[in-house]
């Protein structure tokens, strides 16, 4: 048995084989998941019971076996290992990080269930979150990795543009002169979508009759055109997204139960920004990047990068994006993007915004943590971890300057560092 986790931070995935529950083994599986670049194999002796193998996953082990063979067959620890891999390439491609920007431990666990969906099943996915959050992208990814490498296309059906009238035509198509003003047949999305992917943005805004409508062809793959007697076959990958709370809009009855068990084969949920503001610079840069490509423009001052830091962000990475448009676009010349570049109307009236950094979203996060039972030593640690990480990316990785700025020396900060990695 190997409880030390010391090696973890080399090879990403530990491998810890244990006789029993032990609370150092426990501790140090622990210690490893807080780090989301790891992932933990526990392997424990067979007849165990299986609360201790929930108690490695509450621990947050990301699976656990039980010893089939004597002596253990190293096959089936082989295949995790190789699956894990595979779906951290995937997730580390300039295909994937290229598009989908974020470090934050909760984007990286969320880019890592999507590509797994994307390239090991073909079900049905939900998307939820809020609203500019990058449902859209995440679907465009998943069309992009599918693991049938369709050559079919991405339809996208917006929800909350169909009417009540044009529905039956836009999802299955009409014959001609099905109605007045058919007067050619036309290809709905089921059609346009075979063998590709169909997406429903915004599906919790879906009439419950038009609900009714789309039963069958997602279940049975099989539609027919508004006007015509024969059924026709389609097959795509259906990926939903809503920032509605679907169980809530059942409980209320404004959306029905079969439909929403057709369509969350899998649920992915995307954070809001204030729950990854570790990822605010890292956005903003991309953005940047992308809007001044051109220019000489060399990035962000240092009171800008606080300023946006410190900003809220209702829209999430939507309104982000927006604010490092109008920065850009206001900004002349090389150097940096100045408070100068900031629009009049959106200054903090009460001038630096320093002062504000505790501000409700602060509070909001540790009334989640309060409520969930996490303890003050943890909380601290996950505020010191936060701090020493964002200091790094201030300062370009600099130790000395991190430190500097954080008020501590370069060692203190590297031991805490050390620390909160096991
Ligand atoms: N992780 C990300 N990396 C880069 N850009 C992102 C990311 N997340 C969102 N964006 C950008 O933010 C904007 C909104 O993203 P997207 O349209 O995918 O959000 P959404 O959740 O589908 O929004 P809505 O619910 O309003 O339709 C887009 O310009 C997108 O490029």
């Amino acid at each position: 048995m190997d409880p030390d986790p010391a090696g973890f931070g080399q090879s990403g995935y530990g491998v810890v084989v244990c006789q029993r529950l032990e609370k150092d083994v426990l501790t140090a599986v622990h210690n490893a998941s807080k780090d989301a670049r790891l992932l933990v194999l526990v392997v424990g002796s067979r007849g165990k019971p299986c609360s201790d193998m929930w108690t490695f996953m509450a621990a947050g082990a990301s699976d656990v076996l039980l010893w089939q063979t004597d002596p253990p067959s190293g096959e089936q620890v082989q295949a995790r290992l190789q699956r894990w891999k595979h779906v951290d390439e995937l997730a580390g491609s300039e295909l994937v990080t290229g598009s989908l920007v974020g470090a934050s431990q909760s984007w990286r666990a969320l880019v890592r269930q999507v590509v797994e969906i994307a390239a090991y099943s073909q079900g049905p996915v939900l998307i939820v979150g809020e609203s500019g959050t990058g449902k859209e992208l995440i679907s465009r990814l998943i069309h992009t990795l599918d693991a049938r490498r369709s050559k079919g296309d991405l339809v996208i059906v917006d929800c909350t543009t169909i009417s009540m009238e044009l529905s039956g035509s836009e999802f299955f198509g009409h014959e001609r002169g099905a109605f007045t003003g058919a007067v050619a047949p036309r290809d709905g999305a089921f059609t346009l979508a075979n063998g590709g992917t169909l997406f429903l943005d915004e599906i919790g805004e879906l009439p419950l009759p038009l609900q009714a409508q789309l039963l069958r062809v997602i279940q049975e793959g099989k539609f027919k055109r508004v006007g015509a007697n024969n059924w026709q076959h389609t097959q795509f990958r259906l990926i939903a997204a809503t920032n509605r709370n679907l169980e809530a809009s059942i409980a209320a009855g404004t959306f029905r139960a079969d439909l929403y068990h057709r369509i969350a084969g899998w649920v992915c949920r995307t954070p809001s920004l204030r729950d990854r503001m570790d990822d605010v610079l890292l956005l903003a840069r991309h953005f940047q990047a992308e809007f001044n490509r051109d220019s000489g423009c060399e990035g962000f001052d240092e009171t800008v990068c606080q300023y946006l830091i410190s900003r809220e962000y209702p829209g999430n990475v939507r309104d982000l994006r927006r604010l490092v448009a109008r920065l850009c676009h206001r900004h002349a010349g090389p150097g940096p993007i100045t408070l100068g570049d900031v629009p009049v109307d959106e200054r903090p009236e009460s001038g630096c915004p320093i002062s504000s950094w505790r501000s409700e979203s602060f509070e909001q996060a540790i009334r989640r943590a309060v409520d969930q039972g996490v303890g003050l030593k943890e909380i601290g640690q996950a505020a010191e971890d936060l701090a020493i990480r964002i200091a790094l990316e201030h300062e370009h990785r600099s130790v000395q300057r991190a430190a500097d700025r954080l008020g501590v020396t370069p060692r203190t900060l590297q031991l805490r560092r050390a620390a909160h990695a096991h």
